[in-house]
């Protein structure tokens, strides 16, 4: 399993310092959506310059308008883009068209999807996305109750290649691999760590 982190900061210099903290230990490197947001395209091109050796995936949880989208943050530098699973058909094959083009993955961001996501994650997967990432978004984490046990059964059952993300920590990580996730997707547990490298690398140290 791979490990990715979620650079979800508002400021590129706050994420070329996380970024070169953790990428001794993670295999993605991902430029949170807000992160896009606040500083543009160009804050792929810095990070990817700046680690050309890592995957770097720009999350711009794209809705519609997929060819255009992805093709931009192709052309930035991104190895792997994110289309939301729940927009329209003809969204996730412009950007998987997009992905084509430039020989680079698209995944479908399956966020607010609860309701028969594993139905959604096959039609997506035919449309061609490279993997869907199953995922609780912070909003959802902040809900009382949540526990990222609810985001562990959909993947293996619908028989596709999938990431996890939804606040994954040192106490769920393992949880997560078994539950057959080709990427674990983490955030808040190494950007908001005291020492996020020390935090990196422990995650890191608990996959098999
Ligand atoms: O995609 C994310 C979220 O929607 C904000 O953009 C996060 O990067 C993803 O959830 C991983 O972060 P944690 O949940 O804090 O581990």
């Amino acid at each position: 399993m791979k490990l990715q982190v979620a650079l979800d900061v508002a400021k590129l210099d706050q994420a070329l310092t996380l970024a070169r903290q953790t990428a001794e230990y993670v295999d993605i490197l991902e430029l949170g959506t807000p992160l896009i947001k606040a500083e543009g395209l160009d804050a792929i091109t810095a990070i990817k310059a700046a680690h050309p050796d890592k995957l770097v995936f720009a999350d711009m949880k794209t809705a519609d308008a997929g060819e255009l989208e992805a093709d931009l943050a192709f052309t930035a530098g991104a190895d792997l883009v994110t289309v939301m699973g729940a927009a329209d058909d003809d969204t996730v094959r412009g950007a998987v068209a997009a992905g084509r083009k430039h020989g680079k993955d698209v995944v479908a961001d399956m966020i607010t999807i609860v309701d028969d996501r594993v139905a959604r994650i096959r039609e997506v997967s035919k449309l061609g996305v490279s993997f869907v990432e199953i995922h609780a978004g912070l909003d959802e984490q902040a809900k009382p109750g949540y526990t990222i046990d609810s985001l562990l059964d959909d993947g293996k059952q619908a028989g596709v290649p999938f990431s996890i993300a939804g606040g994954i920590t040192a106490a769920s990580i393992k949880a997560v691999q078994d539950s057959g996730a080709t990427v674990a997707v983490a955030g808040g547990a190494i950007r908001s760590a005291e020492d996020p490298a020390a935090a990196a690398k422990a995650l890191k140290s608990l996959i098999r």
